[in-house]
């Protein structure tokens, strides 16, 4: 029996025009889930995670913890583990190549069995994505680290991690997986350990959460530092994953360039950060709360706007490609200056493709509106790039192919059954060789 993501390939052919109107419910997180997943391996009881999406991203990082000890199963939004009894130190590659999380999880498996191997992780590859800081927190917590043909093995000379004190800064900010890398490595050692510079995005303070749930001590000093003080037993018990700030992002937009009004039911409008809003509204977006939730439109259409990607709570770079098919529709010129990620622009291509006057110049994007987009032929080479072009398409005049649905079905659950309910025209296909 073939696994989930080696079965057929879709494409989804949407036909553009006509505004979506209704409301929909969003997904819980995947970053956050994922986040969580790494963590569970440091329950020592039995643990609950609710409102776990169902992508293929999940499924994997499943397999992950069953392959090296934890017991693991997952249903329709649940997620549930209990300790193995016995751990494997390697995780496979053809599953750690598939994710981003593989370091992380790594780190926990690290504190269990004292040593590990990893590939080097997988995710979307729209640019270099570094791992220094995460294997520099490994080194500070004791282990001894090699890097060879693509594989990782790290060691604690001591058998267990020692506190430690690690920055996880980068030119780029803080890292918010070498952050969590950190606390997780953290979380099983007496003693203070140190985290300067850390992320303070949704998931690391999810996962903070959890561990400080779990009999962790966890002690933010404002933004500039975290400080853990471990538990050699960790609780478990049931902990609820928040929405998908990035599929509320990704509906909010395709609402806005289809001319619709959509109501995401039970996500608060305080769910986005505060770069996203601040974008928002220069774009024309017009975002209140109504009915436990929020109420999207764009009432005069989108505007041309300046925008900059940057750590939470700034403009987050996993809603620039959707935001620049926004722009494509904007009378005037837009510029986005991508931060964290300098060359994520896969969605640029098969933007101009469709009509769109993009550039990607290094890290800036500059987008000339608005264009009269006509249906084409396309590829999304990664989750969010994928999103953004059925976003245009929904803009576009005739009916577009898109293919990669591989990506977007790493990290949305029900995205286009989701936009066909709220009126999009599309069908999805198998794709034929
Ligand atoms: C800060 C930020 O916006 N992080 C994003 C990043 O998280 P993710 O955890 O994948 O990436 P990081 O936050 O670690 O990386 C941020 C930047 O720092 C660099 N880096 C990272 C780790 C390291 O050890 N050394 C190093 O130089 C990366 O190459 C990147 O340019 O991608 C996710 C998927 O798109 C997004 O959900 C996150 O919002
Ligand atoms: C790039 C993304 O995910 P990953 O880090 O899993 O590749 C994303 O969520 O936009």
């Amino acid at each position: 029996m073939p696994h989930v993501w080696q079965c057929h390939e879709h494409v989804v052919r949407v036909t553009g025009g006509r505004p979506l109107t209704g409301s929909v419910t969003v997904q819980g997180s995947k970053n956050i889930a994922l986040h969580l997943y790494a963590a569970a391996q440091l329950a020592d009881e039995p643990l609950t995670l609710t409102g776990t999406p169902e992508i293929l991203d999940t499924v994997v990082c499943t397999e992950i913890l069953n392959r090296t000890g934890t017991v693991a199963k997952a249903s329709t939004d649940r997620f549930e583990t209990m300790p193995g009894v016995g751990w494997h130190h390697a995780i496979p590659d053809d599953l750690g190549r598939r994710v981003r999380t593989t370091a992380v999880m790594a780190a926990a498996l690290l504190t269990r069995t004292g040593e590990v191997t990893f590939p080097l992780p997988g995710g979307d590859a729209f640019c270099p994505r570094y791992i220094d800081r995460h294997l520099a927190a490994m080194e500070a917590a004791g282990a001894t680290v090699d890097v060879n043909g693509g594989r990782v093995r790290a060691r604690l000379d001591r058998g267990k991690p020692a506190p430690f004190t690690i920055d996880t800064g980068t030119r780029w900010g803080p890292s918010l997986g070498a952050t969590v890398t950190a606390m997780l490595l953290a979380a099983r050692v007496h003693g203070t350990s140190t985290i300067f510079r850390p992320s303070i995005e949704p998931e690391v303070t999810t996962t903070a959460e959890l561990l400080a749930r779990s009999g962790v001590d966890v002690e933010w000093e404002g933004t500039t530092a975290l400080r853990i003080n471990g538990s050699d037993r960790i609780a478990g018990g049931t902990f609820a994953v928040p929405p998908d700030r990035m599929e509320a992002a990704t509906l909010a937009l395709a609402a806005a360039i289809s001319g619709g009004h959509v109501h995401l039911a039970g996500f608060p409008v305080s769910g986005f950060p505060d770069g996203l809003l601040a974008a928002f509204a220069d774009a024309g977006l017009e975002l209140v709360p109504a009915a436990e939730g929020t109420m999207v439109r764009c009432p005069g259409g989108p505007r041309a706007t300046l925008a900059a990607t940057g750590p939470h709570p700034d403009f987050p770079t996993d809603a620039q490609p959707q935001f620049t098919a926004l722009l494509t529709q904007a009378p005037g010129t837009s510029r986005i200056q991508e931060r964290v990620f300098p060359s994520r622009a896969t969605h640029t291509g098969p933007l101009r493709a469709l009509g769109a006057i993009v550039n990607a110049t290094g890290p800036a994007i500059t987008v000339r509106g608005p264009t009269r987009l006509i249906a084409a032929d396309i590829v999304g080479k990664d989750i969010r790039a994928a999103t953004a072009l059925v976003i245009a398409a929904l803009a576009a005049e005739g009916t577009s192919t898109i293919r990669g649905m591989y990506h977007l079905r790493r990290g949305y659950a029900g995205l286009l059954p989701k936009l066909a309910a709220l009126g999009a025209r599309l069908t999805i296909d198998e794709e034929t060789p």
